[in-house]
């Protein structure tokens, strides 16, 4: 793309004569649209609104996967005219990204509270009906989406999320203001601005050497092991929360540990997941589980957990009535993690 820096020239540390990447022209036009109400309103015109209700995104069923599928905006007022409901509810939407094309992309909840509506709640059964899909739980569809369609409909119910729980000043009591883009709330008694949050969380995989330690809490599904997770406390590091997660929940020192990557994640309610390995002294291996944390850990081998990745998700009972072992779905970063160790394991007892 040969586009120069046009499109923010008004900001001088933006100058420069050298061709911008796509990539680069890209966030430059998402900047600006979270920058500029107007320059905002203007994308929703040619842009496409994701749709949900009661934070639950409208989803079509493809062969075994599910589909978001996408409304220009004349369709989305054709629809809410349709239901007695004024367009100004568009403003309720937020900016969740755009094209290489620069298409822009907004997600608007019909079911949540909003000051542009009477009667809020559109109602579902018939608007399912009108748009030929469902609104399904995120929780339960998360795992059959493609990749951009998991990670854009996750960011767009934290932000919608967020918005919903952020209506009203904590200072002045009074209604916040959002922006067109929806990247932040104002205040417009006292000019406070609120931006959207997420909680930072740690999930580590932790090791000793030749086995990785895996755990379960009471709420997973029947026979499903993860690395050990916990949210960051205020005032910690990450390597800080790492130490005291693992001393928490399974009663060992952690001597090192290396991040590996990090994922956004919807639940509970808009985490960002640092994922780290991490070794344990040598010698002091002996777990002393935590019951009000976890229910169960163990330390599990290279080929255990080898044959437990390739291992689908079943919650079907065994004949001797356990379960089999099986770890997180391949979306999940804890499920990358724990593929990166065995990978890792695999390389270092290859002969030299
Ligand atoms: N993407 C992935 O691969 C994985 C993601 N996860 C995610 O990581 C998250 C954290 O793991 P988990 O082991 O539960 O965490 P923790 O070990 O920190 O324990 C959870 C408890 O911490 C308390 N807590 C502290 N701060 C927060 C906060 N900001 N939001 C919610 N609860 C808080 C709550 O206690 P109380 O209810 O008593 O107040 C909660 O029940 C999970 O919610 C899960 O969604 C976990 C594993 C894999
Ligand atoms: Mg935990």
């Amino acid at each position: 793309m040969f586009l120069y820096c046009g499109i923010a020239c008004r900001r001088k540390f933006f100058w420069c004569y050298r061709p911008l990447s796509t990539y680069v022209t890209k966030t430059r036009y998402l900047f600006e649209l979270k920058e500029d109400d107007d320059a905002c309103k203007k994308a929703q015109q040619t842009g496409v609104f994701y749709l949900f209700h009661g934070l639950a995104p409208l989803l079509q069923t493809s062969a075994h996967q599910y589909l978001a599928p996408r409304h220009s905006l004349l369709e989305l007022e054709r629809l809410l005219g349709k239901f007695g409901q004024d367009a100004q509810r568009i403003e309720d939407s937020v900016l969740i990204g755009c094209s290489e094309q620069q298409e822009a992309w907004f997600a608007l909840d019909l079911g949540l509270d909003s000051s542009f509506s009477i009667s809020a709640s559109l109602h579902k059964p018939e608007m399912e009906t009108e748009l030929k899909g469902s609104f399904i739980e995120l929780r339960k569809a998360l795992f059959q989406l493609n990749a951009r369609d998991a990670s854009m409909l996750s960011t767009a119910q934290a932000l919608l999320r967020w918005h919903d729980a952020h209506q009203f000043c904590s200072r002045s009591g009074q209604p916040t203001k959002k922006n067109v883009a929806g990247s932040k709330r104002v205040c417009p008694s006292n000019n406070i601005i609120y931006y959207p949050q997420m909680a930072p969380v740690v999930i580590t995989l932790v090791s000793d050497g030749t086995r990785c330690l895996l755990a379960r809490q009471s709420s997973f599904p029947k026979g499903m092991y993860s690395a050990l997770a916990g949210f960051c406390d205020i005032g910690e590091s990450v390597e800080e929360t790492i130490r005291r997660e693992v001393a928490e929940e399974v009663g060992l020192e952690v001597e090192s540990l290396q991040y590996y990557a990090s994922q956004h994640w919807p639940f509970p309610s808009g985490s960002l997941m640092i994922a780290c390995h991490a070794t344990v002294k040598p010698g002091q291996t002996e777990i002393q589980v935590n019951l009000r944390e976890l229910e169960t850990a163990a330390w599990f081998s290279h080929d255990e957990v080898a044959t437990a990745l390739k291992r689908k998700g079943s919650y079907t009972q065994q004949q001797n009535g356990t379960f089999p072992f099986w770890l997180p779905p391949k979306l999940a970063i804890s499920h990358q993690l724990i593929k990166e160790w065995v990978e890792k394991q695999t390389c270092s007892s290859l002969p030299a």
